[in-house]
């Protein structure tokens, strides 16, 4: 029998508010890594809340249990060799703080990246049309303006996307990766 050398798999969980490029970052980080031969999944949040987490809303305890949810399929995913790429607002710092520790226990690597940008350029970038339905009285509960963001206390890369092009927002994620020996 052989045995084959397994890929060292990873979370890296793009944290921040809507429009600040958590998904953008992503598509690009996880294109460029497909491109390299790496195992990878994005875990888009808009597709896991339409099934994973179907019925939750934007509550304390839901946002607690989208976030659980994610984090157990993205550690199982890079416990098994899988780069698995998360941008998800994760907005509350005890939640990621258990995910972190889901990982600590299989020592699987998490990679937490803050991605940092103002809610003044969000605002202004507002992709969803979310930050003017908060504005218009159309939609209450909205991460950074009326409903809390918690920003990492010690993540391992903090995004500054206002000074920056998506192209290096993903390269200094990718440079972050490299530095721990992960790609
Ligand atoms: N009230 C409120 N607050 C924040 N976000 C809202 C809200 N309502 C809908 N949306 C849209 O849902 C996406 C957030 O889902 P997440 O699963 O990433 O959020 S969370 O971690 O469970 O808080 C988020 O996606 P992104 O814009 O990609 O961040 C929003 O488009
Ligand atoms: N450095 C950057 N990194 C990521 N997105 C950026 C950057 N600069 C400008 N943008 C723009 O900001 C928007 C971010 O949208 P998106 O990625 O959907 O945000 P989120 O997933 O956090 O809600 C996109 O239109 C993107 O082109």
């Amino acid at each position: 029998m052989t045995t084959t050398a397994r890929a060292q798999g990873a979370t890296i969980w793009l944290t921040g508010l809507p429009s600040a490029g958590k998904t953008t970052i992503a598509r690009l980080l996880g294109d460029r890594l497909k491109a390299e031969g790496h195992r990878v999944e994005v875990l888009d949040g808009d597709e896991i809340r339409r099934f994973l987490s179907a019925g939750l809303g934007f509550s304390k305890e839901d946002r607690n249990t989208n976030v659980q949810r994610i984090g157990l399929v993205s550690e199982v995913l890079a416990r098994n060799g899988v780069l698995s790429v998360v941008p998800v607002i994760a907005p509350y710092a005890d939640s990621r703080e258990a995910v972190r520790a889901r990982h600590a226990v299989s020592g699987t690597p998490y990679v937490e990246v803050h991605v940092a940008t103002p809610v003044e350029v969000c605002s202004e970038r507002d992709v969803k049309g979310l930050y003017a339905k908060q504005a218009s009285g159309e939609l209450s509960g909205l991460t950074g303006v009326d409903d809390p963001y918690e920003p990492p206390v010690d993540p391992a890369l903090v995004l500054r996307t206002q000074e920056q092009s998506p192209s290096e927002s993903a390269d200094a994620v990718y440079a972050a990766l490299a530095e721990r020996g992960l790609v």
